[in-house]
């Protein structure tokens, strides 16, 4: 995942800028279109070679942007659409286009606010005025070079067209300064939704903890755990079994009686670090209630699951809680196995009554119930 999800953004931003390039391609195909017609009507201010020279360019350059995309090349720049690259070099064959016409000239000049639109969503606000600037000099150059040279045919006419080409690039400008802000502002609300999301994301992550947790160990709940357990148990494969426990702190009263409730706390706070200790990653260890516990060993045997409930006796029989004195403490645990089609409640059951032989037999020990279970 982690490796494969840059290269499908990378692809899937690549034919974007693709299908954005076709877009600029087809511009250009319908402003030559455009040439040709005025070609084909005698409104060329020279001959058919500068038509031909304009053709040229458009096809070599296209054929260059479109080379750097198919070869991923573009990715290497900041910008890799490359916008204000084609735009610049869009605005300059548009000029060397104008060049070739003489009074149909005006009729094309739109196309110069056409090339720029491209940059208006993409280009910064300042980036892009350099854009305009540059189409507004190109442009005016190509008059005053043809004045020079006392080419112009209506001055009145190409001051006009620069006034007015001027005026719209000055308005487009603004525009793109105006999407940009609210683009910009689109972005910061979205990174403020998504702190929102992370941070609900976290507060619905500690209360799902809350939910499940028993405060006083930090064990899982019953609630949560029949809620794991039966999830377990649904996706249990044929031949498997787990080993569920029921263990129950001996004499317990008796701690409260004489040591005081908040050493019984401590008590079981005592238990719960030495079962964390004892258990591996996968075993489920919950609060049943009271001084009572619920262990659930996921893909275990009899023997396994024996050796595993006899550790943890052993353990807390070792066990020595920080700042109370307790003397002899001991579990007792019953214990069974629970396979495929078994039913949680009465696996319950079956540890709930081996927990019973364990006590009647004198506490400290782990008893078993396996017959019923298909052990
Ligand atoms: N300190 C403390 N005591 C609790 C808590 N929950 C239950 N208890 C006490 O645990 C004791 C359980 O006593 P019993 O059910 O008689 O069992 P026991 O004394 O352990 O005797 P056996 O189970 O027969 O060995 C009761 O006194 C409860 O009040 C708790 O969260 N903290």
């Amino acid at each position: 995942m982690s490796t494969s999800s840059p290269r499908v953004t990378k692809r899937s931003l690549q034919s974007l800028l693709l299908k954005r390039f076709g877009m600029a391609a087809g511009t250009y195909a319908l402003v030559l279109l455009l040439l040709w017609v005025a070609a084909f009507n005698d409104l060329l201010s020279g001959s058919l070679s500068g038509a031909l020279a304009c053709s040229a360019l458009v096809v070599v350059s296209q054929l260059a942007f479109l080379l750097l995309f198919r070869s991923g090349l573009n990715l290497r720049f900041r910008d890799p659409s490359l916008t204000e690259a084609q735009v610049l070099v869009g605005l300059a064959l548009h000029t060397f286009l104008l060049a070739q016409l003489d009074s149909a000239r005006g009729t094309l000049l739109l196309f110069y606010v056409v090339i720029l639109m491209f940059g208006v969503f993409q280009l910064r606000p300042g980036v892009f005025a350099r854009c305009a600037a540059f189409a507004f000099f190109s442009f005016a150059s190509l008059n005053l070079w043809e004045g020079y040279h006392m080419r112009l045919a209506e001055p009145g006419l190409a001051l006009l067209q620069n006034c007015t080409l001027s005026v719209a690039l000055i308005w487009q400008s603004l525009f793109a300064s105006y999407v940009q802000a609210l683009r910009q502002r689109m972005r910061q609300r979205r990174y403020a939704l998504q702190a929102h999301q992370d941070t609900l994301r976290g507060m619905m992550r500690q209360l799902e903890d809350l939910v499940a947790t028993d405060e006083l160990t930090g064990l899982f709940n019953r609630r949560h755990f029949l809620r794991l357990a039966l999830r377990e148990l649904e996706t249990l494969g044929g031949g498997r079994q787990h080993g569920l426990a029921l263990i129950d702190l001996d004499h317990f009263k008796r701690i409260n009686d004489v040591h005081g409730h908040a050493a019984g706390d401590r008590v079981l706070q005592t238990f719960a670090a030495v079962a964390r200790a004892c258990l591996r990653d996968g075993d489920v260890l919950a609060r049943y209630g009271g001084e009572e516990f619920v262990l659930f060993l996921p893909n275990t045997d009899a023997d396994q699951f024996t050796t595993c409930c006899e550790r943890l006796r052993e353990a807390f029989a070792c066990a020595e809680p920080v700042g109370v004195q307790v003397d002899n403490l001991s579990l007792s645990a019953g214990m069974t196995l629970i396979g495929e089609g078994d039913d949680l409640d009465e696996a319950l059951q079956r540890a709930d009554q081996a927990l019973y032989r364990a006590k009647r037999g004198g506490r400290n020990r782990c008893d078993a119930a396996w017959e019923g279970a298909g052990a």
